[in-house]
């Protein structure tokens, strides 16, 4: 794993020893975004496409689904979302497999912020998180105040965890400092008001699908890295194009850079479409050969996914008794 990049060279890591500097003013922070070294488009998926067709025996395969189910943000974001169906989400998540107690939990419970205290109730003290979306999700069109007010009222209910999506319209308009301060201020409003001095885990949400190039991708993914996330995610899953194996390489490699040059950890969330241990695997591998084992933990890396549990446990089931059980196997979500 590289761990002296960035590949931008000992100018632009200068800058960045100074955060306040880059990010002192409108045309500091363009200057520096801009500044960042191009994606090259074809080089970029030739590498993902490879890493997608390694292989990997059959005993790193059970660990892989084992690993991948851990790092499950079990996600329901309907409309008709009910606290039945939450409570039914945080069992299954609690216990995957009833047939199979060896199943591992999933690391959280994705849902909207008027289901936290539900899911929370729910998920009692088996050690999962409750994720809430926030900050007008997934369109993020609402006033400033709007947003805040959204983040406080799920951490205030308890939310461990905090998807918000970045206003994608003042990012494509060049209004990076503005997309900034409202990271910031997020961040801030993730500060638990119980005196205990904690804060829910900020989820950066970039709806990459919207961002139009890969130097959008890589810019979005410095600037909440810069304001404070915890994690940088893909998508919302709301729109025609969500995680890929090409754009979350792009996040991979910006946290690792930034690591290198920053020295912060910040963790990757691709979100939206991932459905098949094969997917799941794929981005695995694209982790460990970019960022090394040390990212390989539910702690650093997440998949925002609805139905991808139930493939893994399929395929899990198959590794461990040879065939694939009836269709009743795994519940219809
Ligand atoms: O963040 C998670 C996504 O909303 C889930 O998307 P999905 O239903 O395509 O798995």
């Amino acid at each position: 794993m590289p761990t002296t990049v960035p590949a931008y060279g000992e100018e632009a890591a200068e800058r960045l020893a100074s955060m306040a500097d880059v990010t002192a003013g409108d045309s500091a922070l363009r200057r520096f975004l801009h500044g960042l070294p191009g994606v090259d488009a074809v080089g970029l998926q030739a590498r993902a496409a490879t890493l997608g067709t390694r292989s990997i025996k059959t005993t790193a395969k059970a660990y892989a689904i084992d690993l991948a189910i851990s790092m499950i943000d079990l996600t329901t974001l309907e409309g008709a979302d009910t606290p039945g169906k939450v409570r039914s989400l945080c069992a299954k998540g609690i216990n995957p497999d009833p047939t199979d107690r060896t199943a591992p939990r999933v690391a959280a419970i994705c849902v909207y912020g008027d289901m936290v205290a539900t899911a929370k109730e729910a998920l009692k003290d088996s050690g999962i998180h409750v994720a809430a979306v926030a900050t007008a999700f997934p369109s993020g069109r609402a006033a400033l105040s709007v947003k805040l007010a959204d983040t406080r009222e799920a951490v205030a209910a308890g939310a461990d965890e905090i998807d918000m999506v970045i206003d994608r319209g003042a990012f494509l308009s060049g209004r990076y400092l503005e997309v900034f301060e409202e990271i910031r201020q997020v961040k801030a409003a993730c500060v638990r008001e119980d005196g205990s001095g904690t804060a829910a885990h900020l989820k950066v949400i970039f709806e990459t699908g919207e961002l139009q190039t890969y130097d959008n991708v890589r810019r979005a993914s410095w600037l909440a890295m810069l304001a404070g996330a915890d994690f940088i995610k893909t998508s919302t899953g709301k729109v025609a194009v969500n995680a890929t194996p090409p754009v979350t390489l792009v996040l991979l490699e910006a946290v690792r850079d930034f690591r290198a040059a920053v020295g912060v950890r910040v963790g990757v969330k691709p979100a939206g479409g991932i459905r098949t241990s094969k997917d799941a695997i794929k981005y695995l591998v694209m982790v460990n050969e970019t960022l090394g084992e040390e990212w390989l933990s539910p702690e650093w890396f997440r998949f925002g996914a609805s139905s991808l549990l139930n493939d893994l446990l399929m395929q899990r089931q198959k590794l461990s008794t040879g065939r694939y059980s009836g269709p009743d196997y795994v519940t219809v979500d």
